[in-house]
């Protein structure tokens, strides 16, 4: 099944978009909290994971304009723009930690302002196609989005960064708070929307579900990328699976030490940069 058919409406000019950054630093006012990252970003579906605070929602908030940047960010060979319009306008679509929709408008009302910068005709299309794409939201078309589920809501928000056939889309922690079989729907349909083409870069906390959909991996540490890969290996690796899936617990407390997990972080710094 095509998910997300070409059209000759796209804004972002095609999928399969790269994002190249380097020496990428960013912060809040005085408060640097990315130092000089380096990331590569390819076709696909790429995880970045780590711990609360390390920096991921930041990294998401730099590459979409919602905090100044230092750094060189190219997506395709050219410069990111800084200004959130300009980037929505070169084909790159973020959905925020949160979802931020807004819950007194119908579903309907929410995917048509995802797809404001799309004129009124190609937005109606635009329209249908999510709700091929979406049958769950048809059902639900004039449904106020407050009243629905965390993960219809999560839905939606997907549907409504996709109003815009971006070539790259990012999710801040789609998984957040929702249910374990709607967190499998939710990233099936993230998985399905990279193999029509979209890239796609998201943060996650669940990283077993992550690695298990995903490409790629980059696992961040206190504003710095420790570590990356292909998705199987991190998966695979030992030391990440004693680090982040609980494959250490003791078996007489059935709890981690978080100082033996700062020294497996550690571990998995250096087995795994490359
Ligand atoms: N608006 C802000 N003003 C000041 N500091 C902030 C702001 N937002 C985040 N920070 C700080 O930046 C650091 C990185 O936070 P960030 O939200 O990017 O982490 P994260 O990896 O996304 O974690 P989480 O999974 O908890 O959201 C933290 O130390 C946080 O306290």
């Amino acid at each position: 099944m095509m998910w997300y058919r070409p059209s000759p409406f796209e804004l972002g000019g095609g999928g399969r978009a790269r994002l190249k950054v380097n020496g990428l630093s960013a912060g809040y006012g005085a408060f640097l909290v990315l130092r000089d990252l380096k990331l590569e970003i390819q076709p696909g579906l790429t995880v970045v994971l780590g711990p609360n605070g390390a920096g991921k929602t930041t990294l998401l908030k730099a590459l979409n304009g919602l905090i100044p940047r230092g750094g060189t960010v190219l997506l395709d060979g050219q410069e990111m723009p800084e200004k959130t319009h300009e980037i929505v306008q070169a084909g790159v679509a973020l959905v925020p930690e949160g979802r931020q929709l807004f819950p007194q408008m119908t579903v309907t009302e929410n995917l048509e302002l995802g797809g404001w910068l799309v004129p009124k005709a190609q937005r109606a299309e635009r329209l249908a196609q999510a709700f091929v794409d979406f049958p769950k939201l048809k059902e639900r078309a004039t449904q106020l989005a407050g009243t629905m589920s965390g993960g219809e809501q999560q839905m939606v928000a997907v549907a409504r960064a996709m109003m815009c056939a971006p070539r790259l889309l990012m999710l801040d922690e789609p998984s957040l708070g929702l249910a374990p079989k709607m967190v499998d729907e939710l990233l099936t349909i993230v998985r399905r929307i990279a193999d029509a083409g979209t890239t796609v870069l998201m943060v996650e906390q669940n990283v077993k579900k992550a690695l298990a959909v995903a490409d790629r991996g980059y696992v961040m540490e206190r504003g710095t990328l420790v570590a990356n890969g292909p998705a199987k290996l991190l998966a695979r690796s030992t030391v990440i699976r004693e680090a982040y899936l609980g494959a250490d617990k003791d078996p007489a407390t059935g709890t981690t030490s978080a100082a033996d997990a700062v020294q497996r972080r550690k571990a998995v710094a250096t087995s795994l940069t490359p």
